[in-house]
C-alpha cells in the first residue's frame, strides 16, 4: 500500500472517531456558520496580493520533522503581511503534526482566505472545515471518485466554502472537473512515491480549462519558477516547505517576494 493509500485508510478511521465525539448538529452549533467567508479565487486575482498559498506545515511525510519550534500565529500573520493570497494550514495529525486548533488559531489573527489542508474522504470533513472557520477546502482528485467530488464540491458551496481540486495527471483532471469547482492546483508531487516536478503543471497548464483559476504546487524554492508558472497561466502558488524549513517563514516569504 502507498503512503497516499496509508493515508486515506487512517483518515476514515479517524472521520468515524470524531462522528461518536461530535454530530453533524454538534458541528453545525458553530459561530462560523454565520461568519462571512473570504472567496479564493477573489484574493488570488487581488492585484495587491501575491499569489501565493503560503503552508503551515511542521512535518510531512517526505520531509519529517520541517519545523515545529515557531508558532502558527507567529508565521500565518508573518505569511499575510508579506502579501500571500491565501493560508494553507494542515489538520492532519498522525503524518503532518497538524491540528484543527491550528486552524482555529490562523483564523482568529489572520483576514484572508485560510484552506484547510487535508484528505477529504468524507462530507463530515467538510462540514467540520466550515465549523473552524476554514474558507477552502481541498479536494484531491487521487482520493476521490468522480461522483464524491461532485458530491463534496456541492456540499461546500452551499456552505459558502471555495473549492480547490487538486490533480497529479491528465486523466484526474478530466474526470474530476464539475460545476462546482473555483480553483484547479496542479500537484508537481506525486503523493504516491514523493517525486517532483515542476513540468508537472507546465504539462497541464494549457489544458486546464480557462473558466477556472489555476494554481502549481509544491516544490517551489526559485522565484525564478514563480515567473516561469505565471508564463505558462498560473494564477497561485501553494508553497510550504522553502518558507517552513527557516526560523522564520514570514520572513522568508518577504525575501522570496522581493526577488520576483
Ligand atoms: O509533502 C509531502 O511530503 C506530502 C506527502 C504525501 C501527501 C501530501 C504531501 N504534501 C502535501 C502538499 O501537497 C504540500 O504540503 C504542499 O503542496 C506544499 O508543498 P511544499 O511547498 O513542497 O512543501
Amino acid at each position: 500500500m502507498n503512503i497516499l493509500d496509508t493515508i486515506v485508510a487512517r483518515k476514515k478511521e479517524e472521520v468515524a472517531e470524531a462522528k461518536k465525539l461530535k454530530s453533524i448538529a454538534d458541528l453545525e452549533q458553530s459561530v462560523a456558520f454565520g461568519r462571512q467567508t473570504y472567496s479564493l479565487r477573489d484574493f488570488l486575482v487581488d492585484p495587491t496580493k501575491t499569489g501565493i498559498i503560503a503552508e503551515f506545515k511542521r512535518k510531512s511525510p517526505s520531509k519529517g520533522i520541517i519545523n515545529d519550534k515557531v508558532s502558527v500565529e507567529e508565521v500565518t500573520t508573518g505569511y499575510a503581511a508579506a502579501g500571500a493570497s491565501a493560508l494553507s494550514v494542515l489538520t492532519d495529525k498522525d503524518f503532518f503534526m497538524g491540528h484543527e486548533d491550528d486552524l482555529i488559531a490562523a483564523r482568529k489573527v489572520n483576514q484572508i482566505p485560510v484552506l484547510r489542508k487535508d484528505f477529504m474522504v468524507d462530507e463530515y470533513q467538510i462540514i467540520e472545515a466550515k465549523s473552524i472557520g476554514a474558507d477552502i477546502i481541498l479536494l484531491i482528485a487521487a482520493c476521490l471518485t468522480q461522483q464524491e467530488i461532485k458530491d463534496f464540491a456541492k456540499l461546500a458551496k452551499s456552505m459558502g466554502l471555495s473549492t480547490l481540486l487538486e490533480v497529479h495527471g491528465q486523466e484526474e483532471l478530466d474526470y474530476s472537473i464539475n460545476e462546482y469547482i473555483d480553483v484547479v492546483g496542479v500537484n508537481n508531487r506525486n503523493l504516491k512515491d514523493f517525486t517532483v516536478s515542476i513540468d508537472t503543471s507546465l504539462k497541464l497548464a494549457e489544458t486546464i480549462p480557462a473558466e477556472f483559476l489555476k494554481i502549481s504546487e509544491s516544490a517551489i524554492s526559485n522565484p525564478e519558477t514563480i515567473k516561469v508558472l505565471k508564463k505558462a497561466g498560473f494564477n497561485g502558488f501553494l508553497i510550504g516547505e522553502n518558507f517552513m524549513k527557516t526560523e522564520n517563514p514570514g520572513k522568508a516569504m518577504a525575501e522570496f517576494i522581493s526577488q520576483l
